[in-house]
């Protein structure tokens, strides 16, 4: 029987989710999250592939429009629960999903589709450069110190119900996004996702718990939300959990540090999925103790090239023609010339000049947060240089001073 493509209708989503389940093993997630990702879930926007009654393929899109250099936000779609049956895979359905997918999303006028990968070889064939990594550190608490700045001393940490502090910690969350690239501006319902504590979501950890950081005049300047698993092997060496931290200035920062650091009966702080510039790296006394470590985290795609590039910032004036390759999307390949004046303003339009540099789409689309440089694409071959003084001067114009991060899944 030929396999049937279609949007999704609302009232197929159990089964268009079982199927997703099934895809990544067949654990069910908690009721919590389920009922979560379907309040999430926009149909109108998301794929299944059918075979007879049966969903043997997924792949949804959220609307984000996600925070670039510059601060501007610009319309993303954040493409999600991407799955094929075990019984279909490696005969094409994963790229005709991306290939009606990406379609949609340039009709539907996003210059940008981002996504977090199951496995980050599987999207690069699509135009999918890896644009933020994430830092992981697991801080071995009982010889690691902290060197926290002035002022620290003056920030109030008070213990809050992460329910009802949400508004506030969204307050600092939303001051957040427009300072650093890569961030989702909070969408309706997705605040939800930061209060998730289902459980099976905890392995033996405490329920979430929340400490905000107040500064001397009351105003709120940050907050953490963390975990603590009890360990007894020798003595008390519990884990800190942290599930995030944000912080508005120096001082809230190393408080909620060194309020996550000192809890009685722990041996150990980790947090994942941090900026790969977090300030606990210079805060620490010891980075070694800290374990860090870094993968992947957010891939960009540049669906409509001349939009997108127009709609971020950049560092310094910037006249540069590029050649760029485009197989997947064909209406991007070929030559761009790319030009930031003195003032700031930005041009990006298709030109026969001689190209300065050669690259691909996907190679684009890590560069385009900031936080990979087209300098160290180029030492791995990956950008060419074809007029000399090129690569160094865009490198510049399109690095970010503060690192891309993306703060959640999706
Ligand atoms: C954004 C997200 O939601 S990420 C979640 C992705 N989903 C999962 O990881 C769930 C488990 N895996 C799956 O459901 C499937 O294996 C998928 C979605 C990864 C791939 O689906 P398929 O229909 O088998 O892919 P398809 O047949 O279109 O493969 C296209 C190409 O990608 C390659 N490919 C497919 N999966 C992978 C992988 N996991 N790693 C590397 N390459 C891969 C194929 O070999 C093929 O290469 P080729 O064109 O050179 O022959």
């Amino acid at each position: 029987m030929a396999l049937e493509m279609r949007v999704l209708q609302s009232d197929e989503w159990d089964v268009w989710y079982d199927h997703l389940e099934l895809a990544f093993g067949g654990v069910p997630e908690s009721p919590q999250e389920r009922e979560l990702y379907e309040s999430l879930t926009e149909p109108g926007r998301s794929l299944g592939v059918w075979d007879g009654g049966a969903c043997v393929g997924s792949a949804g899109a959220f609307s984000f429009r996600l925070s670039v250099p510059g601060g501007a936000l610009v319309p993303a779609a954040g493409v999600t629960m991407v799955g094929v049956a075990p019984t279909h895979r490696r005969r094409g359905v994963l790229t005709s999903m991306m290939r009606r997918q990406l379609d949609d999303i340039r009709a539907g006028g996003e210059p940008i589709a981002v996504l977090t990968a199951s496995e980050a070889a599987i999207y690069g064939r699509f135009g999918y450069g890896i644009a933020t990594y994430a830092l992981s550190l697991t801080v071995d608490t009982t010889r690691v110190r902290l060197a926290v700045p002035p002022g620290t001393d003056e920030v109030r940490l008070r213990l809050a119900d992460p329910q009802k502090s949400l508004p506030e910690c969204e307050q600092v969350y939303a001051e957040l996004v427009a300072r650093r690239p890569g961030m989702p501006a909070r969408q309706p319902g997705w605040e939800r996702l930061s209060l998730l504590d289902p459980e099976a979501m905890r392995e033996g950890a405490s329920p979430l718990k929340c400490v905000v950081a107040e500064r001397a005049d009351g105003e709120i300047a940050g907050y953490a939300r963390y975990r603590v698993k009890p360990v007894y092997e020798h003595g008390w060496e519990g884990k800190v959990e942290v599930a995030d931290l944000d912080a508005l200035d120096p001082a809230a920062t190393a408080a909620l540090w060194r309020y996550l650091f000192g809890i009685d009966l722990t041996a150990t702080v980790r947090a994942g999925r941090r900026p790969v510039d977090d300030p606990l790296l210079h805060l620490v006394s010891d980075v070694r103790r800290s374990r860090p470590s870094v993968r992947d985290s957010l891939h960009l795609r540049l669906v409509d090239l001349p939009a997108a590039l127009e709609a971020r910032s950049y560092g310094a004036p910037l006249d540069v023609v590029m050649e760029v390759e485009d197989a997947f999307c064909p209406w991007n390949e070929g030559r761009w010339r790319l030009v930031r004046d003195a003032q700031g303003a930005v041009g990006c339009t298709r030109t026969a000049d001689p190209a300065d540099l050669e690259l691909s789409v996907r190679d684009l689309g890590a560069a385009y947060l900031g936080g990979t440089t087209l300098t160290s694409l180029a030492a791995a071959g990956r950008v060419r240089e074809l007029r000399p003084g090129t690569l160094a001067e865009a490198s510049r114009a399109f690095a970010s001073d503060v690192a891309p991060w993306l703060p959640h899944g999706f």
